[in-house]
């Protein structure tokens, strides 16, 4: 590229940066007037607006003053929003105003135009041609998915078609250009490598400059309901999933807001992680959760719920055996449909028999009797749904609780209580009275009304939470209502083996308060079908990132949860690491999904780690040579042969070298919690380590020692696996485990073992490894 060219583009970038500055100024100014307007309209509320209560007409008229008056402020406050959300953009972009650049000449037309794409578009002074474009715009998609040569577009009227004469790549900083490709058929193989070269940070980073042709599908993809990405691991499914959220909330931004978009995420850790990145691109963040806190905030909170995490490290530190077995045929069975088919029958036999009432009792004393309640919806027409039937009996109960409150409030414990009424409860009982005018002065008459009104006050206050529960339908024992499908005789073949085994550890742990994972949702879809659910209409978009970990059933639960939803589904399955996902149907199943509304895209091509780390794990797992590794190279993956004593010092080695390679984040990862607790004892005190658990909401960089389930979806410049020794991994559903944890390495990979390796490591040829013995 010639010289002059580079100094052409430096000098339109200083143009650029000047009117960026000029934008800058301007909406500066604006928005100080326009505060200055809110702080002013926020003091002289009320005195701007008419307030005259006299007649009906007169409080209509005061209504529609003090609604106009908050309608402006709020418009004002949404103006300023707006601005501090362009001076954002515009101060990023004043940095970076853009990173490619296409020039594109429309058929028929005689001359090419250069467009230049950055995070955000840009008008010129007079606002009459773009300086640069969004890079969601529909004509910089060609960025993306074109080499120069014949190329199109989707414009808002219609296909554009033509010829990109040139393909540009920056790297600009501060305004200066540090780089200047003119790239070929993929996005700039160069500037890529830079990237990727690059060091991990506790936070993701966007990918915006360098989309590949393939995620760029799944970031605009508008026409399936269903989006499902089966990735492999550094595939950059979190990333374009991330980029997706962007590009639609750019494409509906009339219509969708962040907080219609929901995230699920495999941890609180990687909450954090992926935290930056849209902000990054000048949007809010999208409301996350994890589908454990999901659940948690619907399920009856009489019940324990058990953490998936405890449910994984459970199976994981359970000696193989009758018990772990059991476990495992419950929690595979209870994530099917077959297992949704038993309680839709058993849901249908509730409404001849079967449903248990609790009583309703107030202060020790039994109002309506469980047995009661029983008779009387067994005795309410049967044709009628369950929810119709016990809205019946709701209301049946609200009347037998307020003849008893009437009754109750004679007693002496209500006047008791009445006395220790605060003083302003004395206050608005009198003014009670005075209002209906019927206090005089002292006459015997008003005291009996007093004390009349006191009682009703106390005896109202006490009843309004039974009443509340009342309401809510809680007076179902849904606990035992679902428990009682464990006591059920049911035919072989609707049930899997061990399932008197099954039904006897789940109602041991229902009669105990707790809520197995596994049962989670089939109870919450169970007590929802019995007491009816609010489906959630706000949200219109979930995104599910790991979604080999959900099942058919959790799906189906989501489905029904999320009713308008759409959904962009990410996983792998050669990471699926709970038991229900592991040689079953999972969310990534596409059959699970109406074949009109379901799109699957697949993913191959691996970015995160070197191509000697992505060489030696995809060769652990079935299919992995379909994987396609980026071309990055690196230090081959070491296999440590060692004693269990010999393991500190080499691990502190290889944190000494690690730093002085200039690395940031490094994790020594362990297949369990119990095993991170046992290295973390053994290294603390030895080097500054930090331990991860359940309840890490953020990490830094610096060392960690965590477990496989806890760095999902989260990479590191180097990752040490504590133990690739044979009784550790070898059981098949470990396979995904081991493979989940050396594909967060980025730039290094070392594997420590004592006496037999892992079986696993035999499927890797000795080429894709460095083999050391240290110890005797
Ligand atoms: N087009 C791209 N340009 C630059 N970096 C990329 C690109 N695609 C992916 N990466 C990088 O590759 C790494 C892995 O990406 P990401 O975490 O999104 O992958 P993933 O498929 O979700 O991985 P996993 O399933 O292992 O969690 C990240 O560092 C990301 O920045």
């Amino acid at each position: 590229m010639v010289r002059s060219e580079r100094k052409q583009e430096q000098e339109r970038v200083n143009e650029v940066v000047d009117v960026i500055g000029e934008k800058i100024e301007k909406i500066t100014g604006k928005k100080s007037t326009v505060k200055k307007g809110i702080v002013d309209l926020r003091k002289n509320f009320w005195e701007d607006v008419t307030v005259n209560l006299d007649e009906t007409d007169d409080v209509y008229e005061t209504q529609a003053s003090i609604k106009q008056q908050a309608e402006l402020l709020s418009e004002r406050e949404r103006r300023h929003g707006q601005m501090n959300k362009q001076l954002k953009t515009l101060t990023r972009l004043q940095d970076t105003p853009y990173f490619g650049r296409i020039d594109f000449r429309e058929e028929d037309e005689k001359r090419a135009e250069s467009l230049y794409i950055g995070i955000g578009s840009l008008m010129d002074a007079k606002n009459e041609d773009f300086l640069i474009y969004d890079w969601r715009a529909p004509v910089a998609s060609m960025y993306y998915d074109y080499a120069p040569g014949p190329s199109k577009y989707a414009s808002l009227d219609g296909e554009v078609r033509g010829n990109m004469t040139l393909k540009r790549q920056f790297i600009i900083r501060e305004g200066k250009i540090k780089g200047m490709f003119d790239t070929g058929l993929t996005i700039g193989d160069a500037l890529l490598q830079a990237v990727l070269g690059g060091k991990a940070s506790s936070h993701m980073k966007s990918i915006v400059a360098t989309i590949q042709k393939e995620q760029n599908q799944i970031i605009r993809n508008e026409t399936d309901r269903y989006l499902i990405v089966q990735g492999a691991a550094g595939s950059g499914k979190t990333s374009a999933a991330l980029q997706r959220v962007a590009f639609l909330l750019y494409r509906y931004r009339k219509t969708l807001r962040s907080d219609n978009m929901m995230l699920f995420s495999p941890n609180p850790l990687f909450s954090s992680f992926i935290s930056s990145v849209l902000p990054e691109l000048g949007e809010e963040n999208v409301v996350q959760t994890t589908f454990k806190d999901f659940i948690e905030d619907r399920i009856c909170r009489d019940l324990q719920l058990e953490n998936p995490f405890d449910q994984t490290e459970a199976c994981l530190t359970m000696a193989d055996g009758e018990q772990l077995k059991t476990r495992i045929a419950g929690i595979r069975f209870k994530a099917s449909l077959a297992y949704r088919e038993m309680i839709d029958n058993w849901l249908e036999h509730l409404k001849a028999e079967g449903m248990i009432f609790r009583d309703i009792t107030f202060r020790d004393h039994i109002i309506v009797s469980g047995k009661e309640i029983g008779n009387y919806f067994y005795a309410l027409p049967n044709g009628q749904t369950l929810l119709n039937r016990l809205e019946q009996v709701r209301d049946w109960l609200l009347r037998r609780i307020a003849a008893f409150s009437k009754r109750e409030r004679k007693e002496d414990w209500v006047l008791e209580e009445a006395e220790l009424l605060d003083k302003s409860d004395y206050a608005s009982i009198f003014e009670k009275l005075q209002q209906k005018k019927q206090f005089s002065e002292e006459t015997f008459d008003d005291f009996d009304r007093e004390e009349q009104l006191l009682r009703k006050i106390v005896m109202n206050r006490r009843i309004k939470p039974l009443r509340g529960k009342v309401k809510q339908l809680e007076f179902v024992n849904c606990q035992k209502v679902y428990s009682e499908i464990f006591y059920q005789e049911y035919t072989n073949e609707t049930v899997p083996d061990r399932w008197g085994d099954i039904c006897r550890s789940t109602r041991m742990r229902f009669e105990e308060g707790d809520c197995p994972w596994e049962d989670a949702v089939p109870y919450l879809y169970m007590k929802e079908k019995i007491q009816g659910r609010k489906g959630n209409h706000e949200i219109r978009h979930l995104i599910i990132d790991e979604a080999q970990d959900y099942s058919p059933a959790q799906l189906s639960y989501l489905q029904a949860a999320f009713p308008r939803c759409r959904m962009t589904i990410l996983g792998d399955m050669n990471q699926a690491i709970y038991a229900q996902s592991l040689a079953a149907d999972t969310m990534l199943s596409e059959h699970l999904y109406n074949p009109d509304e379901v799109k699957k895209l697949t993913l191959l091509r691996s970015y995160r780690s070197t191509k000697e780390i992505m060489n030696f794990s995809r060769a652990i797992v079935p299919g992995g040579g379909q994987i396609e590794p980026f071309d990055r190279s690196g230090k081959l993956p070491e296999w440590i042969d060692t004693t269990e004593s010999g393991k500190a010092s080499i691990i502190l080695d290889k944190i000494s070298a690690f730093k002085a390679n200039g690395f940031e984040t490094f994790a020594l990862i362990g297949k369990t919690m119990k095993e991170c607790r046992e290295a973390y004892t053994l290294l603390k005190g030895k080097t500054d380590v930090k331990l991860i658990t359940q309840a890490t909401y953020q990490f830094d960089k610096g060392f960690i020692i965590i477990p496989t389930y806890l760095a999902k979806g989260i990479e590191f410049d180097a990752a040490i696996i504590y133990d690739a020794s044979a009784d550790n991994y070898s059981r098949k559903s470990e396979r995904t485990i081991f493979y989940t944890a050396c594909t967060r390495a980025m730039h290094e990979l070392v594997l420590l073992s004592s006496g037999d390796k892992s079986p696993f490591l035999n499927d890797v040829s000795e080429e894709h490894y460095l083999y050391t013995r240290i110890g005797d």
